[in-house]
């Protein structure tokens, strides 16, 4: 078995692109197809791809993207969204994933990227590398029998309209981009995801059926102000309809427009039960349903993992609850994020600079990763013992500046089969 010492973690050139991509496709299960290397290619232009190499074999993947994170008080950074990551099971334990995160966080950082994000596969994996969970997401399973919309009465759909792939394709990036505005966690989606989530990618096309589209139309404006898209699967038992209908993007920016989609969803005759993923916690959609107890919490996980790399960019850029001041004492194993910073911030804005005044609180850099956009507390945080607080009443201040009032979201889109088969 060769040294690990001595295998290679490198850019990945053209050449490399079939083996690093079937590697990548054993480490997540996804046999490999004519079209697996066309995909990656197809969003990869601007990618950072990472490989590990044993001699001239493929044993390691690692893919980072330049993305935008809107923060609390609706500034977009600049992040590093690292995916497609997976060490060959021949090769595992012998330390590839840190080296290869180490290479790419030194990247970013070198890059002036002040955060990087990462949707963690498995929770143990990346709290070391000084990544914590920043946003969380529920997964609903809606009884469409329990929630007493009836079709016919209650079920308020007005302003919906069933269009076609086209037609949403036309409509829909604008819906998501007013929601991006004012959003913290969400991340911004481009073309290609766009052709991705609807099914309209000539690669892979075959593996990703065209969902079902819906928009909602502000009757103010003529504009519209939510999308939906769903799929589901024609079902029959004893001569009753049990089609399951899965809800893969629900995004709008008013109540009503949101209230009228789910209803749609949850009034789609034939239609037993509605899987609603990727929400956050605190999300209002079950509210909108006559029982909100028929959406039952099916999956309650971590979600979006964050980690700062530039403490006084990252604090200076989001606004807080209170005007406060704090003085953090940041450790960071890797260094980056590390030293005492003055964060002096309020609902208007912020600045944060190094600073040799007298700690307030002691703050790993897992623990201000998880804290940044608001779903975690200082409190919570310090009784897990990675944070200190050294002065009375510092803790229930950074959780009043930090804290928002909706928990942040991180929308995502399910694409591909997999779901129906039922994940997570
Ligand atoms: C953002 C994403 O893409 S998430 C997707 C992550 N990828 C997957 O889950 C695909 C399947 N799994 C794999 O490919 C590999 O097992 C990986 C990538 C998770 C780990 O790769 P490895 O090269 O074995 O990890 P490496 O040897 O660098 O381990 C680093 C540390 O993490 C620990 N670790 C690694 N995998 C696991 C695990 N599954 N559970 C708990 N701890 C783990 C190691 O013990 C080690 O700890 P230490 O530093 O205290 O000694």
């Amino acid at each position: 078995m060769t040294d690990s010492a001595v295998i290679d973690i490198r850019a990945v050139t053209e050449d490399d692109l079939p083996a690093w991509t079937r590697t990548w496709g054993n480490g997540y299960l996804r046999p490999y197809t004519e079209h697996s290397v066309d995909a990656i290619r197809a969003t990869a232009r601007q990618d950072r791809l990472i490989g590990a190499f044993d001699m001239d074999r493929c044993v390691g993947t690692y893919r980072s993207t330049p993305q935008e994170l809107t923060v609390p008080g609706g500034a977009v950074l600049p992040v590093s969204a690292v995916s497609k990551v997976s060490v060959a099971g021949t090769h595992r334990r012998r330390g590839l994933l840190s080296r290869m995160v180490a290479t790419d966080l030194r990247g970013a950082f070198e890059r002036g990227e002040p955060l990087a994000v990462l949707d963690a596969a498995q929770y143990p994996l990346y709290g070391r590398y000084g990544f914590g969970p920043a946003t969380a997401m529920a997964w609903f399973e809606i009884d469409v029998h329990r929630a007493r919309l009836d079709p016919g009465r209650t079920a308020d759909v007005s302003g919906v309209l069933q269009v076609d792939a086209r037609e949403y394709l036309k409509a829909a990036p604008a819906v998501y981009e007013r929601l991006r505005a004012v959003q913290h966690g969400a991340l911004r989606r481009d073309e290609q995801w766009w052709l991705d989530a609807t099914g309209q990618r000539p690669e892979g096309a075959a593996e990703r059926p065209e969902p079902f589209f819906a928009l909602h139309i502000d009757p103010d404006t003529g504009e519209a102000d939510g999308l939906l898209c769903f799929s589901a699967e024609e079902t029959w038992g004893s001569m009753l309809p049990r089609s399951p209908l899965w809800i893969r993007d629900l995004v709008a920016v008013s109540s009503r427009a949101e209230a009228a989609l789910l209803r749609y969803a949850v009034t789609v005759d034939w239609v037993a039960t509605v899987h609603l993923p990727y929400r956050a916690p605190d999300t209002l959609l079950p509210l909108w349903l006559g029982d909100p107890r028929a959406a039952r919490v099916s999956a309650l996980s971590d979600y979006m993992w964050l980690r700062v790399l530039d403490t006084p960019r990252a604090l200076s850029a989001r606004t807080y609850g209170v005007e406060g001041g704090l003085v953090l004492e940041v450790t960071d194993a890797a260094g980056y994020a590390a030293g005492r910073w003055s964060l002096q911030g309020g609902p208007d804005g912020a600045s944060c600079v190094r600073t040799g005044r007298a700690p307030d609180l002691r703050i790993d850099v897992r623990d201000l990763s998880a804290l940044y956009l608001g779903d975690d507390s200082a409190t919570r945080l310090a009784a897990l013992g990675g944070t200190e607080e050294l002065r009375p009443g510092a803790l229930a201040r950074a959780d009043a500046m930090f804290r928002t009032g909706r928990r942040p979201w991180s929308p995502r889109a399910v694409l591909g089969r997999r779901y129906q088969a039922g994940a997570p």
